[in-house]
């Protein structure tokens, strides 16, 4: 279990003066961060997972402030899906997602055979189990998406944090990993992403962020914010609203 917290949270966007956030993210919620284009979703994904300084506040994971947990220890109970990962060195899927473990391993302890269980599960879970020994580097877009979640999964931290995790997807692969962080969240992760597509977050999402421009915030619950009239002023866009299966479907209006 972990609880994620903001207090008085200002995130270091460049010149923009922010609103200070108070945020917990509990066990079982899942949240979608929503906003335009560089209204600092990315920035305050990163300052919620201790990558990057806060202006002022400060996050806490269980009542501990971040600063002090140290790089080991957080990544041993939070995990973070980068919106663009560049590969760096040459690596298979499988070892890739093999990195997921080392949070929990000495420097001179090699992965396990439980940990290669694991981490072979994640493949098969994110439907890329035949591209194990595929290096990295030659992988499509959505494969490449695919094995970053699969890393966190093999990670399996209590708190998820993903930019934009249905980046590259299509839209069978959108569903399945929506589906899969909804399932996290019901073993009592706390699960936060960033999310573009709103749609997505009126489907899977059961608390929202709003984050504006201006440096304000809106945060509560999916039913509460994601109607038109506070839609339509955060992405300057109107909208029209369906409903099909009982979930409200949002489409740009010309
Ligand atoms: N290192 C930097 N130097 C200058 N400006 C930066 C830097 N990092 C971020 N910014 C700016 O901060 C703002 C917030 O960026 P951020 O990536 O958090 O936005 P975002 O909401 O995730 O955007 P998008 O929807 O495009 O992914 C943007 O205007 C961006 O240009």
């Amino acid at each position: 279990m972990g609880v994620l917290a903001a207090h008085q949270l200002v995130i270091d966007v460049p010149n923009r003066i922010t609103q200070p956030l108070d945020l917990v993210i509990e066990p079982g919620q899942v949240w979608g961060v929503l906003g335009p284009n560089g209204a600092g979703k990315t920035t305050l994904l990163h300052t919620l997972a201790g990558l990057r300084a806060p202006r002022s506040g400060s996050v806490t994971l269980d009542a501990t402030p971040l600063a002090r947990l140290g790089r080991r220890r957080a990544a041993q109970r939070l995990g973070l899906v980068f919106q663009e990962r560049l590969e760096s060195f040459p690596a298979t899927v499988l070892e890739t997602a093999l990195i997921g473990r080392h949070p929990f391993l000495a420097a001179w302890q090699q992965e396990s055979h439980a940990d290669h269980a694991r981490a072979q599960q994640a493949l098969e879970r994110l439907d890329i189990a035949h591209l194990g020994q595929r290096l990295v580097n030659t992988l499509s877009g959505g494969e490449r998406q695919r094995v970053a979640l699969a890393t966190l999964l093999t990670q399996n931290p209590a708190i998820w944090l993903a930019d934009e995790p249905t980046n590259h997807l299509d839209l069978q692969h959108q569903s399945g990993v929506m589906a899969l962080m909804a399932g996290q969240a019901r073993e009592g992760k706390s699960v936060m992403m960033c999310l573009h597509d709103l749609n997505l977050a009126s489907r899977w999402c059961d608390h929202v962020l709003l984050l504006y421009p201006s440096g304000e915030a809106r945060a509560g619950e999916r039913d509460a914010l994601l109607t038109t009239e506070i839609l339509e002023p955060l992405f300057q866009q109107r909208l029209a609203v369906g409903d099909i299966d009982g979930q409200q479907v949002f489409v740009p209006r010309h």
